[in-house]
């Protein structure tokens, strides 16, 4: 692999120029390897690749590559990188930190046409599929075998993508993020070298075989090489489940109890808190009818009269703490309907204020300082004189708090970016992190240095320009390239 000195990487970086440009000429020799209906430059199509759900701008790429296999994949990165063009991995375009703008320019590379589902393994719980999958696509194929995939972002996110950010969700407070679940993946590197994290066609569900570069590509947001294939651990569908909703009259009340459940040892599927603007919010975008105060949604699984045992413990620890209107969900219908709404709140919010600008925050922290964090972060947006819902994986001492602006209002935009720093900040001096799930990207490349210190960011420079020299793989994200120059 190409290494090339700190000081020939400088003069090589002088300008934004230094990138190569997707010119007539490139476009040609990609054309040539993937067939010209799988290369575009229309601004349409450039446009919405360097688009994502989050307040950051699209930055459009200068073409859409959509390759067919890990081949074409390899021999595309050999291009790109021999002409020092940026490549930036696009999944589904679901994620918050602007991880697809086209910062420097260069070509994106949308995986939607690797669809297969390459195998599944139903007695060992495993699965492997190629980067195109989406989590409905997989959960849709292997639920007749009784199976599931459980780590839930609410949106349609591709498997590939989700490894890419360690997504979680709802889920992850029984099932882990996508840390835990991730066995292998098959990785272009930015030469065009292809790996396997754990070993071709490895799949155990333990290893100390080694340094574990599958968790270094697990989040790793597309800075580090292309994931083409990734093999995830699968969960039976449980016996039983039931959904349940408590009410509280305080913010502190709610978060206590979530604490107190957990220090049971209850072992509970999900558990997520959503504040009276929150609920406001749901009610009129999923048509609900719940008391508009803090809430407690949570679901047990497991045989029948374990889910009852657990669900009778939980009621009582709710109304212990002054909870109310405990009720149950136990018919399929109900359940979706509730997840569907609790899944939905990004969009109930924008809904409710439209032509609002929406930003959320991500901070986790560890389970004991969730009541004082999220009372922080009611009592800040308090001070803000700003309606802030606020929706959380509580379980896991994960929260988001939804920040609205006025779009082309500067001042407003600067008091987000002071909210967000502030409550990270105070998440970090908890001992936890400015993201639990949604990553770095763009918005929270200086919170990384503080979380992590200069010895671990130094080391992950070490990392970044050891795999990608010509610093080529989706740059600007994560770490600045100022810092790599
Ligand atoms: C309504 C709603 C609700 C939620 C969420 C989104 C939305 C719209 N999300 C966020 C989002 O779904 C999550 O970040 C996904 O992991 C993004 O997957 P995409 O396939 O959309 O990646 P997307 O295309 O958005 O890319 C995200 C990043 O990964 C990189 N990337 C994508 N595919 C890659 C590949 N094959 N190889 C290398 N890099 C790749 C990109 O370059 C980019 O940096 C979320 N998240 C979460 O963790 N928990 C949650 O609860 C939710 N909830
Ligand atoms: C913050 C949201 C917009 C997405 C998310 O992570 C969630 O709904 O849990
Ligand atoms: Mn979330």
């Amino acid at each position: 692999m190409l290494r090339l000195p700190t000081r020939t990487l400088r003069s090589t970086f002088r300008s934004l120029s230094s990138y190569g440009k997707v010119d007539d000429k490139i476009v040609s020799l990609i054309c040539n390897i993937v067939g010209p209906d799988n290369v575009t430059t229309s601004e349409s199509a450039r446009n919405l690749h360097g688009t994502d759900e989050s307040f950051h701008p699209t930055r459009a790429p200068e073409a859409v590559v959509t390759p067919l296999s890990t081949s074409h994949v390899s021999e595309v990165m050999k291009i790109c990188n021999s002409h020092r063009i940026p490549v930036i991995p696009f999944g589904t375009g679901t994620g918050f930190e602007g991880g697809v703008g086209a910062l420097y320019g260069g070509v994106c590379m949308a995986m939607h046409k690797m669809t297969e589902i390459v195998e599944v393994n139903q007695s060992d719980f495993d699965a492997t599929v190629r980067a195109g999958v989406t989590r409905h696509q997989l959960n849709d194929w292997i639920r007749a075998d009784g199976l599931h995939f459980p780590i839930d972002p609410g949106a349609g996110a591709s498997v590939c993508g989700m490894c890419s950010t360690s997504a979680s969700g709802t889920n992850a407070v029984r099932y882990g993020t996508m840390r835990e679940n991730v066995l292998n993946m098959e990785v272009v590197l930015a030469d065009g070298t292809v790996i396997h994290t754990a070993g071709e066609g490895r799949r155990p569900k333990k290893t100390s075989c080694g340094y574990n570069l599958t968790n270094l590509f697990v989040g790793s947001e597309g800075t580090l090489g292309v994931i083409t294939q990734a093999t995830v651990r699968l969960h039976g569908i449980p016996e039983a489940t039931a959904a349940a909703i408590s009410s509280f009259d305080s913010v502190q009340n709610a978060v206590d109890t979530v604490v107190m459940i957990l220090q049971c040892g209850l072992p509970l599927a999900r558990i997520e808190f959503l504040n009276s603007d929150m609920i406001s919010a749901c009610n009129k975008f999923s048509n609900l009818q719940l008391k508009e105060a803090p809430t407690l949604f949570l679901e047990f699984i497991g045989s029948p009269s374990g889910v009852e045992e657990q669900a009778m413990l939980a009621e009582e620890l709710c109304v212990g703490n002054g909870g109310e209107n405990f009720s149950w969900a136990t018919e399929h219908s109900e359940r979706e309907q509730l997840w569907k709404a609790r899944h939905n709140c990004w969009y109930a919010v924008k809904a409710t204020y439209p032509g609002k600008h929406a930003y959320s925050t991500d901070v986790v922290v560890p389970v004991s300082h969730l009541p004082e964090t999220v009372v922080f972060c009611h009592e800040l947006a308090g001070e803000m004189g700003v309606p802030a819902p606020i929706v959380g994986h509580v379980g896991d001492g994960n929260f988001h708090c939804f920040l609205l602006s006025n779009q082309d209002d500067e001042t407003e935009t600067l008091r987000i970016k002071d909210f967000s720093r502030k409550l990270a900040l105070k998440a970090q001096s908890f001992g936890g992190s400015c993201t639990g799930e949604h990553g770095i990207g763009l918005g929270k490349r200086e919170l990384l240095i503080e979380e992590v210190g200069t010895g671990a960011f130094e080391t992950m420079k070490i990392v970044k320009k050891s795999l990608d020299p010509l610093l080529i793989m989706n740059p600007g994200k994560v770490i600045d390239l100022d810092h790599l120059l």
